[in-house]
């Protein structure tokens, strides 16, 4: 039979709670129209009574997005569970999300409260919520480090009270895959009329295992996961929404009964939308979203990704949004992936000059992090890093006349020094200028292209320009770790080989 796995959203909530992270109402608005587009189930606006703000996004919300159902969190006091209930009221599906904490340590620490007085606000906040709308959720904050007979007695009390769902979470991310199996199967077993209602997992990943968690909690029987755009959310954060529900349509093999609404094409771009508004950067291997998720740099791989992606491909990058995989060409990369770049250059040749290139191209992988493909069109085109050629930079300096940048520019060409000025919209602008004075003529700079090579403060900038003259392109690359100096001399490298090519024609 077919299980139904429902996808509650919190990266507006929970997510939101990961440190110097603020969305406001307007971006919140823009995330959640995105997790609509994506199929989320439920989508956990915010915590209404926390601020004016938070009030605002969850009525925005409420008001705009018609599709999902629509939740706010709630401390289990009244004032929070009616601030909740009027921060939704024009939502077209709504849910108060109420929680209190049950273990010991909440309990004796930071609620002050007994047993009994937990279990009796559970009750009296569940009922009250009930008297505002039909679908509440209980929440038995830091529930897996709850006794578990206690713990079956709160969600005793929520589901008597009238909740339709029971939240579980792993508050801390201290457990571990059988551990979440083990407990939600007594809980299925020990939980008057549990059977009603949406079991759901909220898992964190303070010991990196809150998918698997997750994926465990579902496994023994939970309806509901609680999860977040690129895995944000509280300290190291909460299950990821894209690893969990790509694990369930990856291995339908294995969980061939079990069902999400979610369209895996909208993940990447609501990760890279979130990741945009939120400030905070995916990394490069994270799973699914990373930079990396779809790129292969090693040769053995590359051969068998191009004889058949399915050798080092489980999932294919159009299934979650994404573009085509990689090749990307380092020194760890082999033969066939050198000649298909080549080719997708648009360059044939025989086996004997692809064997010198080859060798080539190794020397300069060892020497360089990145090989872009200006580079590969260099080995070709044979000038590979050469500056040489008719025109030289010797010097040069930046200041600024009336707020507009100026630049004094030293070449020499055929051996004679010359020295010009000119002002720009900005100071590679200005250089260009002052050089294009010198040269006597002007170029049209048909393509530009800035690209850091390494990573820090001091990284090296790569430049590659591209000038036309009557129809016909020279490419000029320039390196230094100032970016005017290498904006330069990628000039002047393309204006040697426009010379080059005139004295061959
Ligand atoms: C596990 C989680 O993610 S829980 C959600 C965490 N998210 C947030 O806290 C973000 C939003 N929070 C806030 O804006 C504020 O904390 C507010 C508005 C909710 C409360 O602010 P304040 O009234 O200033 O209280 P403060 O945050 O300092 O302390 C929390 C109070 O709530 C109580 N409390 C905590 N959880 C609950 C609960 N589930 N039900 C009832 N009371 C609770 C605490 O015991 C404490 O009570 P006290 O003031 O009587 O000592
Ligand atoms: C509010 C609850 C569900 C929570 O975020 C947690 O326990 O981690
Ligand atoms: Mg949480």
């Amino acid at each position: 039979m077919t299980r139904k796995i429902k996808i509650f959203d919190t990266t507006l909530r929970d997510g939101e709670q990961t440190p110097r992270v603020n969305l406001n109402s307007q971006e919140k608005l823009r995330i959640a129209k995105q997790l609509e587009s994506l199929g989320v189930d439920i989508i956990e606006a915010g915590f209404a009574i926390s601020s004016p703000g938070d009030f605002e996004a969850v009525s925005t919300i409420a008001e705009h997005v018609k599709d999902s159902t629509i939740a706010s969190l709630a401390r289990a006091v009244k004032k929070d569970i009616e601030t909740a209930a009027r921060a939704l009221e024009k939502a077209n599906k709504k849910r108060i999300h109420i929680f209190l904490a049950t273990s010991p340590l909440h309990r004796e620490y930071k609620l002050k409260m007994g047993k009994e007085e937990i279990l009796e606000k559970i009750y009296e906040a569940v009922k009250y919520g009930k008297t505002l709308m039909d679908d509440i959720q209980f929440s038995a904050e830091d529930a897996m480090r709850t006794e578990p007979e206690y713990l079956a007695e709160a969600y005793n009390a929520a589901i008597a009270a009238g909740a339709t769902t029971i939240n579980v979470p792993d508050t801390v991310g201290y457990r571990t895959p059988t551990e979440i199996f083990e407990r939600i199967t007594y809980l299925r077993e020990n939980v008057k009329g549990i059977d009603g209602v949406d079991i759901s997992t909220h898992c964190h990943n303070d010991l990196g295992l809150a998918v698997a968690n997750s994926i465990a909690a579902v496994e023994a029987g939970a309806t509901q996961i609680e999860c977040t755009i690129n895995g944000l959310g509280e300290r190291a954060g909460n299950t990821s929404l894209e690893e969990v529900v790509m694990i369930l349509a990856t291995r339908k093999d294995k969980y061939e009964n079990l069902t999400t609404r979610i369209d895996t094409r909208q993940i990447y771009p609501t990760s890279k939308m979130v990741s945009l508004l939120t400030g905070v950067a995916t990394q490069p291997n994270k799973a699914i979203v990373g930079a990396n998720a779809f790129s292969h740099e090693s040769g053995i791989h590359q051969h068998g990704v191009l004889a058949n992606p399915e050798t080092y491909e489980i999932i294919t990058p159009e299934s979650v949004g994404r573009d085509t995989n990689s090749l990307v060409l380092g020194k760890l990369s082999g033969k066939h992936a050198f000649v298909d770049k080549m080719e997708k250059l648009g360059f044939s040749m025989d086996n004997e000059k692809i064997d010198e290139l080859f060798a080539e191209f190794k020397k300069l992988a060892d020497k360089k992090k990145y090989i872009l493909d200006e580079d590969i069109i260099s080995l070709v085109t044979g000038d590979a890093g050469k500056f040489e050629g008719r025109v030289k930079l010797e010097s040069f300096e930046i200041t600024r006349r009336e707020g507009k940048p100026k630049a004094e520019v030293t070449i020499t060409i055929d051996n004679k020094e010359q020295t010009m000025t000119a002002i720009g919209d900005g100071p590679v602008d200005a250089a260009y200028h002052a050089i294009n004075n010198m040269l006597g003529n002007s170029y049209d700079v048909a393509e530009y292209k800035l690209d850091s090579i390494t990573g820090d403060t001091d990284a090296q900038a790569q430049v590659v320009v591209i000038i036309e003259k009557n129809g016909e392109r020279h490419m000029g690359r320039g390196q230094s770790t100032d970016i005017v100096e290498a904006s330069i001399i990628a000039y002047i490298n393309a204006v040697n080989r426009l010379y080059k090519g005139e004295e061959n024609d």
